[in-house]
C-alpha cells in the first residue's frame, strides 16, 4: 500500500517527514531507522534536531543504519556520508555512537564488509522505518537502474549521471568516487515501513514513473509499488507530473 502526501513546499515536506519519524520513535524507543543522505532529507534532519532539543523525540535507544557510503572515502573525509550524517544529524542529537552504522568505504575487504553490514541489520532485528530519497534515474540508495530486486548490500558502480549529480558536493566531478557500498533493493524492501521523500520540479518525471509506471529494474524505485507500507511525501513541484 502506498500513501501519497503532497505538501506545499520543501519546508512542509520536511516537517511532515520529521513528525512521522518522531511518531515512530515515540511508539517504539528502540526503533531501528534506515537513513539516507542527499539534499532531500536535510530539512527533515533539521526538524528532528529541533524536536530532540525541545524534548519531543528521544534518540537515546534508537539504532540507525545508513543506506550507503562511497568506496575509498574514510569516515573523516569531508565528502563521506559518515561526515554528512554527523554534520546534519548525529552531532546534534542524543544518539549513542555505538548505535550508529554506515558501511565502511575503506574496509580491507569490501565483500566482507557488505556481508557484515547485512548481518548487523538482521541482528538489530531489521529496519523498522527506512527513509529514502530518489535519484533522477530512479535510484534508491545507490541502486542504479538494472540492479536486481533480490540484491542485498553490495558494491556498486555509480552511473555517470549520479556522479555528475553528486559532483556538487566535491571540488570537481573527477573527485567523485566511482563506486559505493549500498544496501540492496531487497535490503530496502525488507524494512517494515518506508518513507520516500522528493522535492523539486527535477524529480517530477521520475516520481511519476516510480509511483505509476511499470515495476521494472529500469526504474529501481518502482519496486516500492510492491511494498506493503510505503508513505511518499512530495512537495507540489515533485508531484506536478502525477495524474491527479
Ligand atoms: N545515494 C544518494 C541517494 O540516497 C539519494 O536519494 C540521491 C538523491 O539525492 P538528492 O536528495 O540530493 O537529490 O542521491 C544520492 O545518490
Amino acid at each position: 500500500m502506498m500513501k501519497i502526501i503532497i505538501c506545499k513546499n520543501y519546508e512542509e515536506m520536511s516537517q511532515t517527514a520529521a513528525e512521522i519519524v518522531a511518531k515512530q520513535i515515540n511508539s517504539n524507543p528502540h526503533t531501528v531507522l534506515g537513513l539516507a543522505t542527499g539534499s532531500t532529507p536535510v530539512g527533515m534532519y533539521k526538524n528532528l534536531v529541533k524536536m530532540n532539543k525541545e524534548g519531543k523525540v528521544d534518540f537515546s535507544n534508537v539504532v540507525t543504519f545508513n543506506l550507503d557510503e562511497y568506496v575509498g572515502l574514510d569516515k573523516d573525509h569531508p565528502c563521506s556520508y559518515h561526515r554528512f550524517m554527523d554534520e546534519n544529524l548525529f552531532n546534534h542529537i542524543n544518539i549513542k555512537r555505538e548505535n550508529v552504522h554506515l558501511p565502511n568505504g575503506v574496509a580491507p575487504s569490501l565483500e566482507e564488509e557488505c556481508k557484515a553490514y547485512e548481518k548487523m541489520i538482521a541482528q538489530a532485528g531489521g529496519i523498522n522505518l527506512q527513509i529514502l530519497g530518489i535519484g533522477h534515474n530512479g535510484h534508491i540508495g545507490f541502486n542504479e537502474p538494472g540492479t536486481p530486486f533480490h540484491s542485498l548490500t553490495h558494491v556498486v558502480e555509480l552511473a555517470q549521471r549520479t556522479i555528475e549529480a553528486n559532483s556538487r558536493f566535491f571540488n570537481s566531478p573527477d573527485e567523485v568516487p566511482r563506486k559505493a557500498i549500498s544496501m540492496g533493493i531487497k535490503t530496502i524492501m525488507q524494512a517494515q515501513k518506508i518513507l520516500l521523500l522528493a522535492s523539486g520540479k527535477d524529480k517530477a518525471e521520475i516520481i511519476s514513473k516510480a509511483l505509476h509506471g511499470p515495476v521494472t529494474t529500469d526504474v529501481p524505485a518502482s519496486v516500492l509499488q510492491l511494498h506493503p507500507n510505503v508513505t511518499v511525501i512530495l512537495d507540489e513541484d515533485a508531484a506536478s507530473a502525477l495524474d491527479r
